[in-house]
């Protein structure tokens, strides 16, 4: 029988199979940040163990950091104190950090990716439940928790089982104006928040083929939200294209030879799933979420549903929403424009293009963070950060910003932010604070209009959505 793009990676990672039990698997990369690292530190030291694979760690700092001024001190002690952590724990261990002013700094699924570090058929992990992102690149990525960061410090190797198998297939063509972000929170919608619990997913069909590296990392970065373990996307022409000539990436001949293996890794035609989802292209349009999980979602044009449940109304109470609502023309206050879905420079390019010439609503607060110090510097050179600030957008440095509360960026109780990260839970960008998720095209049209808009009709124009 077939075997699935996941099958072929995991078992030719697989160092010893358990009798009746779970499998050891082998870890290529292992990337850390400040959150999740220094417990695992404190661990190995407590038990005297040393790194066992150092070089195959790479380490940055995202959460904490502020976006204004990153040369100067962190005003915020614990944010400052979990930076410093880390730098410490990099130096005595000899772990590679692109810390705080570093040119290489950035979230750690938006850095890893650009530098060439994420590569087709690896295993890759991070403690960070967005590490899904990097299957993008038909690489089996995951978050762990801190005690296995622990372990595969230890070891370089994880103790787990094998997870079943799901495909979800989008056929057709996008209509214009429907980006990635749209697609994942359109599948979200449909199948629930729940639905990948115990899988792992592949996304195949023509609309994963023909999206760009960014586009797929976006898709990837919200397998979580769906409670999948991650997702994968068959690599290709796009990926090896996306992956060639970066920093870290083969050079020459290693270079061709790896691209005849990940040639390889696509799944077999006779392959089976555990689960497969067929959706159509055709069917998907903007998409803005209503409630306090990624699963609620709407088209950008329809009603809130009508639910009798009570997790459903706490959580449309919690939003200041009714049902039957439309949120189309609600003012809005906040945008913020970042986070490991869509803070590279694709989705700023989409964001810039739609916003050129126009102005920012006087009633909004929009935040543009790019996701890396690469993506900043690309920003200015391509005079796209001039389009943001003659606008009226504030751009700030990388990091994890207000896609969560970590930092100095937060959203005031009440106001409602349109957002273009991947968790509207309640208190994720600050206490009481009321996220809508969306695109960065429908975030930069909610800036510009100061209430949510429908803009499929006004981008027939654009070029590049
Ligand atoms: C802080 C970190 C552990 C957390 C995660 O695992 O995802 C964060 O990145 C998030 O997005 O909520
Ligand atoms: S940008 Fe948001 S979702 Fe991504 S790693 Fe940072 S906190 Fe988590």
């Amino acid at each position: 029988m077939g075997k699935t793009l996941f099958d072929k990676v995991w078992d030719s990672h697989v160092v010893h199979q358990v009798e009746n039990g779970p499998q050891i698997l082998y870890i290529d990369k292992h990337l850390i940040h400040e959150v999740t690292s220094p417990q695992a530190f404190n661990e190995l030291e407590e038990r005297n163990i040393p790194l066992f694979r150092k070089e195959q760690i790479v380490a940055t700092a995202d959460h904490n950091v502020p976006t204004k001024d990153q040369h100067l001190p962190i005003q915020d002690l614990l944010s400052k104190k979990q930076v410093e952590m880390l730098t410490e724990n990099c130096d005595k261990h000899g772990v590679t950090l692109y810390g705080l002013g570093h040119p290489y700094q950035g979230i750690v699924h938006v850095m890893a990716p650009e530098l060439g570090i994420t590569q087709p058929g690896m295993t890759m992990v991070c403690g960070d439940s967005h590490t899904s992102t990097h299957g993008a690149f038909g690489t089996i990525a995951f978050g762990i928790g801190t005690s296995q960061v622990a372990q595969v410090f230890a070891s370089q190797c994880l103790l787990l089982s094998k997870p079943k198998s799901m495909r979800i297939t989008v056929n057709g063509k996008l209509k214009k104006g429907v980006l990635p972000k749209d697609v994942i929170l359109y599948i979200i919608a449909q199948l629930g928040t729940n639905s990948g619990t115990g899988y792992f997913v592949e996304y195949a069909g023509d609309v994963f083929e023909n999206m760009t590296m960014e586009g797929r990392m976006t898709v990837c970065n919200m397998s979580i939200e769906m409670g999948a373990r991650g997702g994968m996307i068959a690599p290709d022409e796009t990926t090896f294209n996306y992956v060639k000539g970066r920093e870290f990436a083969p050079k020459g001949e290693d270079f061709n030879k790896k691209v005849s293996y990940w040639k390889t890794l696509p799944t077999d035609a006779d392959a089976t799933f555990d689960k497969e989802y067929t959706f159509d292209a055709a069917d998907i349009a903007p998409m803005v979420t209503y409630g306090t999980n990624p699963g609620m979602g709407i088209k950008i044009t329809e009603r809130i549903p009508s639910k009798d449940d009570v997790s459903f109304e706490k959580s449309l109470e919690y939003m200041g929403l009714q049902k039957g609502e439309k949120l189309l023309g609600k003012q809005i206050n906040y945008v913020f424009i970042g986070s490991c879905t869509n803070s590279r420079i694709e989705d700023f390019r989409i964001a810039a293009e739609y916003i050129k010439g126009k102005q920012k609503a006087a009633n909004v607060n929009a935040l543009i963070v790019p996701g890396s110090q690469q993506v900043a510097q690309q920003i200015k050179e391509e005079g796209i950060q001039a389009v943001f600030e003659d606008a009226g957008f504030e751009m700030r440095q990388s990091g994890c910003s207000a896609c969560l509360g970590m930092n100095e960026d937060k959203i005031p109780a009440g106001e409602y932010c349109v957002s273009t990260s991947n968790r509207n839970f309640e208190g994720r960008q600050g206490q009481g604070a009321r996220t809508i998720l969306a695109s960065p095209l429908v975030a930069a049209a909610t800036a510009i209009a100061g209430k949510i808009v429908d803009v499929t009709e006004e981008i027939k124009e654009l070029e590049l959505v």
